[in-house]
């Protein structure tokens, strides 16, 4: 099985030894995902592609490469290659028939062939003969060299053959580690998440840091997102997730701070205390969901406000973006249902909540406020490697390895999303299996007879198990996963 990995074309057109550098980061990126996988995966760096290769041929492998190569940021495609060897150019053509065959029904098509090494033919010969083959021998609706609807491309070097024969988009974007790294405040909404996904796709090294304001649930949905977002986009790097408790902040606020101020104030205690955060972290730059206009403390007036707390850079990617826009990448990138799961955890909410802060005001409200708090929430931080989010479920959760271990009552429950359940059903041994969807968990799993005890059941075993410690904080005993 090969693939060839076309680099996004603004890291091409940087200068040579820029763009080496890159191409270098993303072949070891792509090493790494696909080698902790497979152990065959071979990654080879040409001038400007990356040439990506396996001996493991099974479906489920090449469904795993596909995954891998839209998903890594720095990829603009990756062309899925039939590869073999060939005698002549009418041999060629018998192997490009049965592989082309249903996909040009009904459709019009050219030929387009790129040949390297000697050979008595041309690359023009070859486009002849296998298009006016294909012309003959299919149900296609003709050659039309203009604007096909279908371009069937073949590669041809030295006495190998490569038959092109499907086309993935990739993110776009540098690769991981291209840029410096950032640390994203997220809150476990949409914004937030898409913010963070698109400082993934540029390159950085993005870093979670979220404030606790409702909990251990809302703990656990932020730790879900967020590792959602590092394992399916960045997991060639480490990353850390930075867990701060901030409810004596709240306290304090609620406490000391006139209800109209009190948003600007807590966004601006965010921001002192990620400061430390980062810069206990050596990381240069935070990063927010925030949109002009959106919320109250999203004016330019409050925005600016908040900015002034800090001299650390302060990216926010979506500033002038659209919610509806927002929701829409957030449904793409599949954090839209983590999203819709969590619910508004503000304390601070005011009834009449100004979007035109006055410095003085703000500040006065704030000198009432003790700030040696800040210190001692982020000295109270939980850092952790985010790749521990998966070990620390493990150990909270108890664990159902095999269908002999499977009591009578108790229901195995798959929670992937309807997309995958079709694409590849649970079947075990005529127990039954229930469907119900993470994203449903939270509203509907009370509705389940409860006397039952519901074995959750994922392909990776990261979000049943997260999703059974959020169900167990609920409140609910009936709950174990189940790892065949
Ligand atoms: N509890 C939190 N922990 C970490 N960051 C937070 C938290 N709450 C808010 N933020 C940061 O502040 C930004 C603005 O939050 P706010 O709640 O005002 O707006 P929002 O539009 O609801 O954002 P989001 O959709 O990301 O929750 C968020 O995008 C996030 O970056």
């Amino acid at each position: 099985m090969k693939f060839i990995v076309k680099i996004f074309p603004e890291v091409m057109m940087k200068s040579k030894s820029v763009r080496q550098r890159f191409s270098k980061m993303l072949q070891s990126s792509l090493r790494n995902i696909l080698r902790r996988e497979d152990e065959h995966a071979r990654v080879i760096l040409e001038w400007d592609k990356i040439v990506v290769r396996t001996t493991d041929d099974s479906d489920k492998n090449r469904e795993f490469y596909r995954e891998v190569l839209k998903n890594t940021p720095g990829i603009a495609h990756s062309l899925e290659v039939h590869e073999s060897t060939f005698t002549d150019l009418d041999d060629i053509f018998q192997q490009a028939l049965p592989v082309y065959k249903d996909l040009l029904a009904g459709k019009t098509f050219c030929v387009r062939a790129k040949r390297n090494g000697k050979h008595d033919f041309t690359s023009i010969d070859l486009e002849r003969y296998v298009g006016g083959g294909l012309n003959q021998h299919t149900d296609a609706a003709g050659v039309k060299l203009r604007k096909p609807q279908e371009t069937i491309k073949i590669e041809v070097e030295h006495e190998k053959l490569y038959l092109v024969t499907e086309r993935h988009e990739g993110l776009g974007g540098f690769p991981m580690a291209g840029q410096e790294d950032v640390l994203s405040l997220m809150s476990g909404g949409f914004d937030s998440a898409v913010s963070s996904y698109l400082t993934i796709k540029r390159g950085s090294r993005t870093h979670f840091c979220f404030f606790n304001l409702g909990g251990d649930a809302h703990e656990i949905g932020v730790k879900q997102i967020s590792y959602f977002l590092w394992n399916k986009y960045s997991s060639s790097h480490k990353v850390k997730f930075v867990s701060v408790p901030f409810d004596p902040v709240v306290a304090e606020i609620l406490e000391k701070v006139d209800n109209s101020q009190m948003g600007v104030v807590l966004k601006r205690m965010m921001m002192r205390a990620a400061t430390k955060v980062a810069e206990r972290l050596g990381i240069e730059a935070l990063v927010t969901g925030e949109a002009v206009g959106q919320v109250s403390s999203q004016t330019i007036r409050n925005l600016s406000l908040i900015d002034s707390v800090t001299d650390t850079l302060i990216l926010r990617p979506l500033i002038v973006a659209d919610k509806q826009d927002i929701i829409d990448t957030a449904r793409k990138i599949g954090t839209a249902e983590f999203s819709e799961t969590i619910p508004e955890y503000c304390g601070v909410i005011s009834n009449k909540p100004t979007v035109k802060a006055v410095k003085e005001k703000i500040e006065a409200e704030e000198a009432k406020f003790d700030m040696s708090l800040i210190d001692q929430v982020v000295m109270a931080a939980n850092v952790m490697d985010i790749r521990q989010i998966a070990e620390e479920a493990q150990e909270q959760v108890s664990d159902v390895e095999a269908v002999t271990e499977i009591a009578a009552n108790e229901v195995i429950l798959d929670i992937r999303s309807i997309d995958e359940v079709e694409d590849s059903p649970l079947d075990v041994d005529g127990l039954e299996v229930q469907h119900m969807p993470f994203f449903k968990l939270g509203n509907q799993f009370g509705e389940l007879d409860q006397d039952k005890t519901y074995l959750l059941y994922c392909d990776r075993g990261v979000m049943s198990k997260l999703q059974a410690l959020y169900l167990i904080e609920k409140g609910y005993g009936n709950v174990k996963v189940y790892r065949p």
